[in-house]
């Protein structure tokens, strides 16, 4: 069968595009690595099925690119928005489910504004943080984000005895550059390398910042691919509310798979 595509990306953090509303896409872990393969597929750090919800504008549904349905992903969220405005489907702002509830997003010009999920605790140790922001994420701090091995620290991280039990982590490695300023580099599970960017972990990686350096934010981060920033309102120890993401989405190009 045909499917017809869209190739999105959000500060250089892409995905597969499809829109799902008659629920016709063959859902396999398979199919889906082979579509985001960048060797045999289209190539692509995921996949995302846009569906109709009750209640909401649409649902997102998101695959990692090995296949593997992933929890949140804060970067696919702002693309799937842009995905809908294109669609069609409301003007300025919307209200969509994910698999970790509701979101709300506002698009304006190039920049997409996205409602993250609350966090409800940050654990803290010596050498890292660690929080849900949609997604796990392990967040440590480096003197030069130049010189962090992402990958090979990374993964060993993700699948060590810790975490790897637990279904692994994305793992963040956070330079501070200036007050409310940061780089980051994420190694994420399910992509198992280092991608260009990971909204979901830039969100950590200001939360930790917050409580680490007692900033007021909002804060701006570099990621490889972009700039995105995120806002917060502190809710006691540890706890986040009115959590926003954002940066730029683009469309990049579109085709047909032959499933
Ligand atoms: N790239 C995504 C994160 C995907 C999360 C995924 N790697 C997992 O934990 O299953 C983001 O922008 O937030």
């Amino acid at each position: 069968m045909s499917i017809a595509f869209y190739k999105y990306q959000g500060t250089g953090n892409d995905f597969v595009m499809v829109d799902d509303r008659n629920l016709q896409f063959p859902v396999s872990k398979e199919l889906i690595a082979s579509i985001c393969h960048r060797r045999f597929g289209v190539g692509s750090d995921g996949l995302i099925l846009l569906q109709n919800a009750e209640g909401y504008d649409f649902r997102m549904v998101y695959f990692n690119a090995d296949g593997g349905e992933g929890s949140m992903c804060g970067n696919g969220g702002r693309c799937v928005v842009r995905f809908a405005n294109d669609l069609g489907l409301f003007k300025d702002s919307t209200k969509f489910i994910a698999v970790d509830g509701e979101h709300e997003a506002t698009v304006s010009g190039d920049t997409i504004r996205l409602k993250m999920s609350n966090v409800k605790g940050v654990e803290q140790y010596e050498a890292y943080d660690f929080m849900n922001t949609g997604s796990p994420h392990y967040v440590t701090y480096v003197d030069d984000i130049h010189e962090a091995d992402v990958v090979a620290v990374g993964s060993e991280i993700r699948y060590g005895s810790v975490y790897g039990p637990k279904g692994g982590t994305n793992v963040n490695f956070v330079e501070v550059i200036e007050d409310n300023h940061l780089s980051v580099r994420t190694y994420e599970r399910g992509v198992e390398d280092e991608t260009f960017s990971c909204g979901t972990g830039v969100t950590a990686c200001a939360l930790s910042a917050h409580i680490r350096e007692g900033w007021e934010g909002p804060v701006q981060v570099e990621t490889i691919g972009g700039t995105l920033s995120v806002e917060y309102q502190t809710a006691g120890e540890g706890q986040f509310n009115d959590i926003y993401l954002i940066g730029p989405a683009v469309r990049v190009f579109e085709g047909t798979l032959n499933v």
